[in-house]
């Protein structure tokens, strides 16, 4: 074992690291705590590692002071919970002088040995080192991480490239200092549309249709088996399966267990639905899809009123529509959704007792509360009328004075009774996302 982890020491401080796309996303790296990277599968966060990884490099810590371990390197297997010592040990043992230095440790889909946990706690403390783990199991995700490993843990989500990190990767420059000109909004929309139908997952980014939603369909078979089935011991798979279709082919709309459970029945397909509401919070925690309630006060509303579910990637749910027609506005809904979580704001619907909608309500961790509807355009004067009218309203009950409509492509300033609407084109707003 020593000689193999030998080698798989000087393999990675050899080897060069990848060249990235730069995500925009920072570990908190705090002293005294573990850094996890979790979220869906193949969103990138072993990439992500590399990127601090390089980062460490650029602030001139030399190499040898990183140590990456990915535990799905099959000279590994199968690596049992007490050989894990053997890698602190081996490292010391070719480097001595680091001990007196911060090292930094990555280690890579850990949870293939059984129980790392208290190896990791001891690592931690008792040497002088940073670490960061990730793994493409939900076990690794965040709830169970943060029992065991009794708040020392702090967690990083990665989600498929947003639209600025797919500008880098396309290598658009996507500065919005200096106001773009004609052409640069051009080229934003045209990418803006892309976006929307191909989503961000990195792998398939230039990857034409039907290959890439061959993919994105094996990304969702993968998390299905192995995060839901194998993880969850589910048994009664052609519910779940129904399940996963119906909500990625009807993105930004509301859920009802009830209804569903009834048209399954309705079809001979038995199962409780009890048994359908840990389904649907298997998937929010396998990073597929996420919910969003009512915003109300009461804790009552927002239980009876049905969730709205979002893909997690637009692609994701491109890649499992029924039919030829692209609903481009609940696309862009879905779009938004996905922005604004991926800054863990607290997001709920607005609906008002006459029926006005607001598609999100927003609060971020400082408090600060937002309203935000989406629609392709504003052009047709009756979709205007209604649309403002909701967040007038919205805005009266939530005690705002301002408010954003994110469309495709248009923008304008109304001012009403010293309220103010922002309409603004959605790649614009994504791009002052941060
Ligand atoms: N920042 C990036 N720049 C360029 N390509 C990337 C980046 N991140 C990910 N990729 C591409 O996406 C692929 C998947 O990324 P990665 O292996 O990091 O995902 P993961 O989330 O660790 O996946 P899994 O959960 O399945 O282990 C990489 O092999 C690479 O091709």
């Amino acid at each position: 074992m020593d000689a193999l982890l030998e080698q798989i020491i000087a393999d990675f401080h050899e080897r060069p690291l990848p060249q990235l796309t730069r995500r925009t996303v920072e570990l908190p790296a705090l002293t005294n705590k573990i850094d996890t990277v979790i979220g869906m599968r193949r969103t990138g966060k072993t990439w992500f590692l590399y990127q601090q990884m390089q980062d460490c490099m650029e602030r001139g810590i030399p190499k040898e002071c990183l140590l990456y371990i990915n535990f799905d390197d099959e000279r590994l297997y199968p690596m049992q919970r007490d050989e894990l010592r053997r890698i602190p040990e081996t490292y010391y043992r070719l480097y001595p002088l680091h001990k007196q230095n911060t090292c930094y440790f990555f280690f890579d889909e850990i949870q293939n040995v059984d129980g790392w946990e208290p190896f990791v706690r001891r690592l931690l403390d008792s040497e002088n080192i940073q670490l960061a783990l990730t793994g493409s199991s939900a076990r690794l995700l965040s709830r169970e991480i943060a029992s065991t490993l009794r708040g020392r843990a702090i967690t990083t989500e990665i989600f498929p490239f947003s639209f600025a990190e797919v500008l880098t990767h396309q290598g658009i420059d996507h500065d919005l200092f200096r106001p773009p000109g004609a052409e640069k909004r051009a080229l934003y929309a045209n990418r803006l549309h892309q976006y929307l139908l191909q989503g961000g997952f990195p792998e398939i980014q230039g990857v034409e249709a039907p290959y890439r939603q061959q993919i994105l369909q094996e990304y969702v078979d993968v998390v299905i088996l192995r995060d839901v089935i194998e993880r969850h011991g589910v048994t009664n798979i052609v519910p779940l399966r129904y399940l996963i279709r119906h909500l990625l082919n009807a993105p930004a709309t509301l859920f009802s267990v009830n209804r569903f459970h009834n048209d399954l029945k309705s079809q001979g397909i038995a199962i409780g639905k009890n048994t359908l509401h840990e389904y649907l919070e298997y998937l929010i925690d396998a990073y597929l899809i996420d919910t969003v309630p009512i915003f109300a006060r009461s804790v009552r509303r927002r239980q009876v009123n049905p969730r709205k579910v979002y893909a997690i990637d637009t692609g994701l749910a491109q890649a499992f529509r029924h039919d030829a027609h692209v609903d481009r506005g609940r696309l862009l809904e879905n779009m938004v959704f996905t922005a604004l979580r991926r800054q863990r704001l607290e997001i709920s619907y607005f609906r008002s007792e006459e029926g006005y909608e607001v598609d999100f309500h927003t609060t971020s961790r400082d408090g600060i509360r937002q309203l935000i509807q989406v629609s392709e355009t504003l052009s047709n004067s009756q979709t205007r009328q209604r649309e403002l009218r909701a967040l007038v309203v919205a805005m009266e009950q939530c005690q705002l004075n301002t408010a954003t409509v994110v469309t495709v492509d248009e923008a304008e300033r109304i001012e009403q009774h010293g309220r103010l609407i922002e309409v603004i084109p959605a790649w614009r707003w994504l791009l002052t996302q941060t």
